[in-house]
């Protein structure tokens, strides 16, 4: 459809304040037959029975949204306005309650992405560990966990990504949507669905390297595979481990990595790349 020639908006106060009203109206309006949409997508089970989180649906509404954008408001407040709207349909479709790990620290991080991302009125239930976290929503009791990017500081305790074993947990967004291009995430979500690609993905690799395999013969081996890593971190203890963030949507049968040289390799998932700030 053309674009309409937008009138010329009134010169006083009051008629502004007026056209604003109308406006808000307007939004209000289209808001209710949004949920009603939802609320039908729930009661008529028209997903079969799917997870109802999608996070790589999410992400290509705020991307088309993003692309259209003009005029004076700002990406983020575009991206916060919508994270809200999704945020109520989440939870007009049941319960929906994001683990996040309570330790302080870092972990303070994983709190403040998660509000950012599932909005202010979605429940945060604490844990005393990421593992915690993770075991909550494998067990069903919280729908997803928000865990702060992995780091290549040494601790004495294994990472959470290190010991990412249940079945069926998959890292599912990288935490902001909205950051700079070379940015790394600042957390990560995990949750039990297969993600769905969005066009423009990364994935996150789990290496267990074997002795010859250093930080930079593992790069040059994922690049080798048409896979270069954006970022590779390398832990020591308790025994050798790499995580690689890679480009592109890898599904658990990716044929690029059954030809890779390493002991054991997992995807911890993938997820769609965040957008540019500006
Ligand atoms: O499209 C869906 O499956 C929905 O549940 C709707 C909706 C939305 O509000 O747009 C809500 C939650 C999902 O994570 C994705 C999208």
């Amino acid at each position: 459809m053309p674009d309409q020639p937008t009138p010329p908006p009134p010169t006083d106060l009051a008629s502004l304040r007026v056209e604003i009203d109308r406006i808000d109206d307007a939004l209000h309006d289209l808001l209710m037959r949004r949920s009603d949409l939802v609320a039908h997508m729930a009661s008529a089970r028209l997903k079969g029975g799917a997870p109802t989180f999608r996070p790589g649906r999410e992400a290509l509404i705020l991307r088309r949204l993003l692309q259209r954008n003009r005029g004076a408001m700002a990406r983020a407040a575009i991206v916060r306005l919508w994270r809200e709207i999704i945020a109520a349909s989440l939870a007009q479709q049941g319960r929906f309650t994001i683990a996040v790990p309570d330790a302080g620290g870092a972990d303070c991080v994983a709190s403040r992405m998660a509000r950012a991302h599932f909005g202010l009125l979605t429940p945060l239930k604490a844990y005393p560990t990421p593992f915690r976290a993770l075991a909550s929503v494998a067990g069903g009791e919280t729908a997803v966990a928000v865990l702060p990017a992995p780091d290549e500081a040494e601790q004495p305790e294994p990472a959470w990504w290190m010991r990412m074993e249940a079945p069926g947990l998959r890292v599912v967004a990288a935490l902001p949507f909205l950051a700079p291009p070379d940015a790394r995430p600042q957390a990560y979500a995990v949750a039990t669905l297969v993600p769905e690609p969005t066009g423009r993905d990364r994935s996150l690799l789990r290496i267990e390297p074997g002795p010859e395999h250093t930080r930079p013969r593992i790069a040059a081996i994922l690049e080798a595979a048409g896979l270069p890593p954006r970022w590779l971190i390398r832990r020591e203890s308790p025994s050798p481990m790499a995580l690689a963030e890679v480009p592109g949507y890898l599904p658990d049968d990716e044929p690029r990595l059954s030809a890779l040289p390493f002991p054991r390799l997992q995807i911890l998932g993938t997820y769609a790349e965040p957008e540019p700030e500006e």
